[in-house]
């Protein structure tokens, strides 16, 4: 369905190729792993992401953020032992042909991509009490997230691949870049130009999982609850993935 922007909202709606743009940013991201080329990323346009991140929505604007950069190559070396010792105990948690399928699997690129991020959340960041997060602590942390979701679509519209590593020991990244007891490591991250995006998350393509349906995923006024006017919303959901699942904006 294409439904327009209320008249009201003119001066605030986004145009026709503002709109597509936006949806061709979120279906085009990719979690990459392989791809990084070595050459670095410029100060403004890494600016311009971590600018994007700072504008992510948070709990009580609590802004609980904190970008540790990471260009050093003997720190991306601890991490990338962090990593192997993580990984190989990973390998073991899965059973027969899933463990060799996930022993083939690229997971991370610390190494090659020229920039890796931690973004953190200081839990105390805006004291005891903070508004929308009396009873639910961890809204923080999902804050942080918000902002790492701000910074991956904006590297994406750069030109950049992001790909989220978290195959370690929270201990050992909380050690190797020194956080204090308060601020946790919400996402690490490798950062850089890369030689190509893939069309399809690369664990679609090995076979690993499927993009789930999403009409399937929908419930109404509760969990498992259907409507009478169902179909024509699972319909839609149904033609806006098929477009989507093609990396057409579902406009
Ligand atoms: C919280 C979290 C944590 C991780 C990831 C993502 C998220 C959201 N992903 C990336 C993940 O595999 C990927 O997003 C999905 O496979 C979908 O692919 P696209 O992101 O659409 O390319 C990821 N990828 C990887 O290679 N190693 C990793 O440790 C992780 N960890």
């Amino acid at each position: 369905m294409k439904t327009a922007t209320p008249g009201h909202q003119a001066h605030h709606q986004f145009d026709d190729a503002e709109r597509a743009a936006v949806y061709r940013n979120i279906l085009a991201r990719r979690d990459v792993r392989g791809q990084f080329l070595p050459e670095p990323v410029a100060d403004d346009m890494l600016a311009r992401i971590l600018t994007a991140a700072h504008f992510a929505p948070s709990v009580g604007f609590m802004q609980p953020w904190s970008f540790v950069l990471v260009r050093d190559q003997a720190v991306k070396q601890r991490v990338h032992d962090a990593f192997t010792l993580a990984n190989a105990e990973a390998a073991q948690m899965f059973e027969g042909k899933q463990r060799e399928v996930y022993s083939g699997l690229r997971l991370q690129g610390i190494l090659e991509a020229p920039i890796n991020l931690c973004i953190t959340c200081d839990r105390d960041r805006a004291g005891p009490v903070v508004i929308g997060r009396t009873h639910i602590k961890a809204m923080d942390l999902y804050s942080s997230v918000c902002a790492v979701q701000n910074l991956w679509l904006a590297a994406r519209a750069e030109g950049l691949g992001v790909g989220w590593v978290s195959i370690f020991r929270q201990s050992a990244i909380r050690e190797i870049l020194s956080l204090p007891e308060r601020v946790m490591a919400v996402a690490y991250l490798c950062i850089g130009h890369v030689s190509h995006f893939f069309d399809q998350p690369e664990l679609q393509t090995a076979g690993w999982r499927q993009r789930l349906p999403l009409d399937e995923l929908v419930h109404f006024d509760g969990w498992g609850g259907e409507h009478a006017d169902a179909e024509s919303l699972r319909a839609e959901l149904r033609a806006a993935q098929a477009l989507a699942a093609r990396g057409l904006p579902p406009l």
